[in-house]
């Protein structure tokens, strides 16, 4: 993000910013955002009567409203809003187009703050360490900015510094935010099928790993090693001397932004190629390397002036193992062969689906999209179309995809994107497919040596299916044993001759307390009689009736033979 030279005046960034005035911003923007939300349930809100175009309207001004209040609220606020913005399957499309367009724009803190940061740090001063530090930084995010420095060595070097007061921001607004939470799940309805507290610990985990530089600087010497033998990508070096939870210093790589298309061309570069590169690289690192750049953005994607590909921001970072990979394969298959059940079965397995309760529903959801939305060939459809399919599957079910899946969905679909506006005639399932079958092929790695084991199995498996369904029948009982054995199954016993039995006790009970009560109100009213109590006596004696009445219904009907 470029550093803003006008600097808004945000609450946050004050000093004398106390926890209480924070927890009273917090909780007025969840409230007037909950008040909307009840707001715009009601029919009366809407003058003229209710229209799907007035809600959509009201939707998308509230989505506006909140990303800016997000905004207002600051760094933690801005990241979560992100986080969030992957969440398609738990937010309406409007909150997850308006989060997703909430960037930094966050005033840079000044460079005398940064020199202190540094110094407190490393322990050493900042003219000590460096030859020149440039005090204009080169950009200011929501957790930190980077300034250019070179070393008395001569070699160029940016260094990340933390915004101040960060970790004590964190500190409060999580806080907040995990009560917020449990608000939101406790609510009978929108806590329904959601998980709000897990999510609230997915997203704290994700902030304190962005918000570690040494996580940061071990996350980028991974990305590097893992790309050493590809001339095409490059990823800076971590001067590990120069390294703190705060302070992270990097090789200076300059670059061109992906998204400036007239600088690119300006240099004689192919924007095809670049698309291209962009989106095999991501096919290596979810095949290959099973540890992914989860935040592919334009400003964290450059390239030099000979076409290489540079990556910049490690925070946040994806892991997949490589039996996830196979697994993912399975869902491919399932989903080319439009078997609902298998998809959901390798989606549960690949950990992409929580299913809570009955899967009956969902089935029938995953069927429709495969008949009705899959229509097009696998590799025509954009992955971004295909998410979206995913996603309105799962908006307002019972289940929610984890965030690694969200995420590599979200990474490959903003790929998806940026490749598109390099070369309109971009699609990353084109380019996918063919690389995947080869790397599978011949990968060289012992990983990949397995995953084309998986991947020609299956084939073999699905292949046997198809062809004889008298061979398939004992792999179904097969199937079938082993969900008994995970108790997926419930075994609903049903015996009429059993449940009539029950029903004769549970009516014989019943017949008891009205005799009981028949014989109490007689006995009431013959002594309220004898002593007079005319009144009285009349109104236990029509009780007592009522109950003698309905005890002898009772018994005409335990006697008379059920209808089979
Ligand atoms: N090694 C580098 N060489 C040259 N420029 C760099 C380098 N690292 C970062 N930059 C520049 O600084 C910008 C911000 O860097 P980076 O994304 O790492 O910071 P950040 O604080 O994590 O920002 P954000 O959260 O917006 O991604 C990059 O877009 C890039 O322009």
């Amino acid at each position: 993000m470029p550093a803003l030279s006008s600097e808004p005046n945000y609450r946050w960034s004050r000093d004398n910013y106390s926890e209480f005035a924070r927890t009273i911003d917090i909780w007025r923007v969840v409230l007037t955002f909950s008040w909307m939300i009840w707001i715009d349930g009601k029919q009366w809100s809407y003058i003229g009567g209710k229209t799907d175009i007035k809600v959509k309207k009201r939707t998308r001004q509230r989505a506006i409203w909140l990303r800016e209040s997000m905004l207002q609220l600051g760094p933690t606020f801005i990241k979560v809003g992100q986080l969030l913005s992957t969440r398609a399957d738990i937010l309406p499309t409007e909150s997850v187009e308006e989060l997703s367009k909430l960037q930094d724009k966050v005033p840079a803190f000044t460079a005398e703050r940064a020199r202190q940061i540094i110094e407190s740090d490393l322990g050493k001063s900042v003219d000590q360490m460096f030859s020149h530090f440039e005090p204009i930084p080169l950009a200011a995010a929501s957790l930190g900015q980077v300034h250019k420095a070179q070393l008395p060595t001569g070699e160029e070097i940016v260094v990340k510094v933390q915004r101040p007061g960060l970790l004590k921001l964190f500190a409060i607004d999580l806080g907040i935010l995990k009560k917020i939470a449990q608000y939101f799940q406790n609510h009978p309805k929108h806590g329904r099928g959601r998980d709000w507290v897990g999510i609230y610990e997915e997203c704290r985990k994700i902030l304190y790993e962005e918000a570690d530089y040494l996580n940061e600087g071990r996350n980028a010497d991974a990305f590097r090693r893992n790309f050493r033998n590809d001339r095409r990508i490059i990823v800076p070096r971590v001067y590990w001397r120069y390294a703190s939870r705060r302070v992270l210093a990097l090789e200076y790589l300059p670059g061109i932004k992906v998204s400036n298309y007239d600088a690119l061309e300006a240099s004689g570069l192919d924007r095809k190629a670049i698309a291209r590169i962009g989106a095999e690289a991501y096919m290596e690192q979810l095949l290959n390397h099973g540890f992914f750049h989860a935040d592919p953005h334009p400003g964290n994607l450059a390239v030099t002036g000979k076409g290489e590909l540079i990556f910049y921001d490690f925070g946040m970072m994806g892991r997949i193992q490589s039996i996830t990979r196979e697994k993912l394969l399975r869902t491919f298959f399932a989903i080319a062969q439009k078997d609902a059940e298998a998809v959901i079965n390798s989606l549960i397995e690949l950990g992409a689906l929580e299913v809570k309760g009955d899967t009956g529903p969902i089935r029938r959801s995953v069927q429709y999209m495969l008949d009705n939305f899959m229509g097009q060939p696998m590799e025509k459809r954009s992955v971004a179309a295909i998410s979206d399919d995913l996603y309105d599957i799962a908006y307002d079910q019972p289940f929610r995809f984890p965030a690694t899946f969200t995420f590599v969905l979200r990474a490959i679909s903003t790929l998806e994107g940026l490749g598109k506006g390099l070369d309109p005639n971009f699609n990353f399932m084109e380019v996918a497919q063919p690389y995947a079958t080869n790397l599978m092929q011949n990968g060289n790695s012992q990983e990949s040596g397995s995953l084309s084991t998986a991947f020609f199995g299956e084939i073999g498996r699905q292949a046997a299916q198809v062809s004889n369904t008298a061979i398939a029948l004992p792999r179904r009982i097969d199937d079938t044993l082993a969900k008994l054995d995970r108790g997926d199954i419930r075994v609903r016993v049903k015996s009429q001759e059993t449940d009539r039995l029950l029903r004769r006790v549970s009516n014989v009970g019943i017949g008891m307390i009205y005799a009981l009560l028949g014989a109490n109100f007689w006995i009431c009213a013959t002594l309220l009689f004898v002593n007079g109590a005319q009144i009285p006596a009349i109104m236990a004696a029509i009780a007592a009736a009522i109950f003698t009445l309905v005890l002898l219904r009772l018994l005409t009907k335990i006697d008379r033979p059920e209808r089979q």
